[in-house]
């Protein structure tokens, strides 16, 4: 059964988790009394389905129904999870709640709050037990903290179940273990916007200048090795020690103002927003959006590939959800091509002929066949012990088109193998329609020796299984052919 949240507020932050929650399967129910709050968030999903998707390389689920409604009440009917992101106001959050609980008693209510505490959202609430803090990061789509916030009134199994939320949505929650205002990652982003206030109060840097000396230098560090792993490297071979002997003294030298804050008012708003205009005003808030969600989406898929930092989380995400793809298979030898992959068309994969491009299909083919080689042992282990198979011919068939959103499948037949090769034929699959075929010749190797060698006797075992099966099946159409013309 589809599982549902609620969405109480749907603004930049709700619009985030309402995507988030819909992208990753679950229902939606949405209330915000903002007339236009369903078409923001219809921007917000547009953004959002090009953007999320591009992340994984296994297909999302289907896409949750989203409904908007016009009390709490029923937004929350039937959710077993409840994100509140109403402005930044305690006594709003307050109301909220009680209707909330008095709705649906029982129900768990993360808060997107940017620095409340949990014991401060559970002042006078009946079952304070039921509201703790999730606080995000913007764009909530992609960017995968959850700051997990409780106070001692939570229980562990509330903690637990919400961690366990944000993880199904593919989120990195992290428990906070001392109730603090504004968590760890707003009080960290709060000394910065301090100091940067500072320096453009004092004349000393434009928002420009400072988002550059972000952009172009320690932001890039950041968002792969945080702060103490940065400077640990900094330190040189000697490390973290050495990094403190030389820089420790800054502390005490004038290197910051943070000591004290800037006045707020009309004077600093206006220069802060008058520069940022003249920085950025060329570009409507979703192009914005849209510039960053590519880059974030770039930078992501580079971390996935080095298994570091967020790209580890969206990579334990693909598996399980990969895993999920694969329990769910029948990969018994029998007289039928095997089902081995599932994909889904990217923004990425398109070309400009506005189709999947060539270089995907042969993407495909190598996501089914490598399914295959772990199904008959020759997976990653076999790999790291010195043999694989590497591919010695290949011949695709673009039969039909894939579009942007489209589900492929992968089938594999095996023609023909023995110990040291085998003849696979592909088919990628769009429901009942054959796109293409993909023809491959593959020769099992020893690496070290560079040369082919047969197989493990397990895999052969494995493979010959599943070659004597399809043995019984017709040659397919298509194969063993040269391309097409003539010569002229
Ligand atoms: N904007 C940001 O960068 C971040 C904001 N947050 C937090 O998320 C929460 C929401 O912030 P934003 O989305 O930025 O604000 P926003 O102003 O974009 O959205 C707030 C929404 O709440 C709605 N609202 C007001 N009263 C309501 C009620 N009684 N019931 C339902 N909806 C109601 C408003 O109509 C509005 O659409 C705040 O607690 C904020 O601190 C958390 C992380 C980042
Ligand atoms: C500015 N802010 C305090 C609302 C920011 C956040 O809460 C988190 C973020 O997205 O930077």
């Amino acid at each position: 059964m589809t599982r549902k949240a609620a969405i109480i507020g749907g603004g930049v932050i709700g619009g985030g988790w309402a995507a988030r929650f819909l992208l990753n399967g679950w229902d939606v129910g949405v209330f915000d009394p903002d007339p236009e709050a369903e078409r923001k968030i219809a921007a917000v999903m547009a953004n959002a389905r090009l953007a999320l998707p591009a992340l994984s390389d296994v297909p999302m689920p289907v896409e949750g129904t989203l409904t908007f409604h016009g009390t709490i009440g029923e937004a929350v009917e039937g959710a077993e999870y409840v994100q509140e992101s109403v402005s930044e106001r305690i006594e709003l959050k307050h109301k909220v709640y009680a209707q909330l609980q008095q709705a649906h008693p029982g129900v768990l209510i993360g808060s997107s709050t940017s620095g409340f505490k949990a014991s401060d959202l559970q002042k006078g609430s009946p079952a304070p037990e039921n509201i703790i803090v999730a606080h995000p990061f913007n764009p909530v789509y992609l960017l995968p903290l959850s700051e997990v916030s409780g106070s001692d009134k939570n229980p562990p199994a509330v903690v637990e179940k919400t961690v366990q939320i944000m993880k199904d949505i593919g989120m990195f929650p992290l428990v906070i273990r001392h109730e603090i205002d504004a968590f760890i990652g707003n009080r960290f982003l709060e000394a910065v916007w301090r100091e940067a206030l500072w320096m453009l109060k004092d004349g000393i840097a434009t928002t420009e200048e400072i988002d550059d000396a972000i952009r172009m230098g320690f932001g890039l560090r950041w968002g792969q090795m945080g702060l103490f792993e940065t400077y640990r490297i900094a330190g040189g071979e000697a490390g973290m020690r050495h990094f403190m002997a030389q820089f420790g003294p800054a502390l005490k030298w004038p290197w910051t103002k943070l000591m004290d804050v800037p006045e707020f008012n009309e004077e600093l708003v206006d220069l802060v927003a008058n520069q940022s205009d003249a920085q950025s005003g060329m570009y409507t808030i979703r192009e914005l959006e849209r510039i960053r969600d590519q880059n974030l989406v770039g930078f992501l898929r580079a971390l996935k590939e080095r298994n570091w930092g967020a790209g580890k989380v969206l990579r334990e995400h693909d598996e399980r959800r990969a895993a999920a793809f694969h329990a769910g298979l029948d990969t018994t030898p029998k007289a039928a091509p095997l089902v081995m992959a599932q994909m889904q068309v990217l923004p990425g994969w398109i070309d400009y002929n506005g189709h999947m491009t060539e270089s995907r299909y042969y993407f495909a083919n190598s996501e089914t066949v490598d399914a295959f080689l772990r199904l008959i042992g020759a997976g990653m282990d076999y790999v790291a012990a010195g043999h694989s198979y590497y591919s010695a011919e290949t011949h695709i068939r673009h039969l039909g088109e894939a579009k942007l959103g489209d589900r492929l499948t992968g089938t594999v037949q095996i023609i023909s193998a023995d110990e040291k090769r085998f003849r696979s034929f592909v088919r990628i699959m769009k429901g009942e329609v054959c796109v293409a075929t993909v023809e491959q010749l593959c020769l099992h190797v020893d690496m070290k020796a560079g040369k082919t060698v047969p197989a493990s006797a397990e895999v052969w075992a494995k493979l010959r299984a599943v070659a004597e099966a399809h043995a019984t099946l017709p040659m397919p159409d298509g194969a063993g052919r040269a391309v097409g013309q003539g010569r002229a």
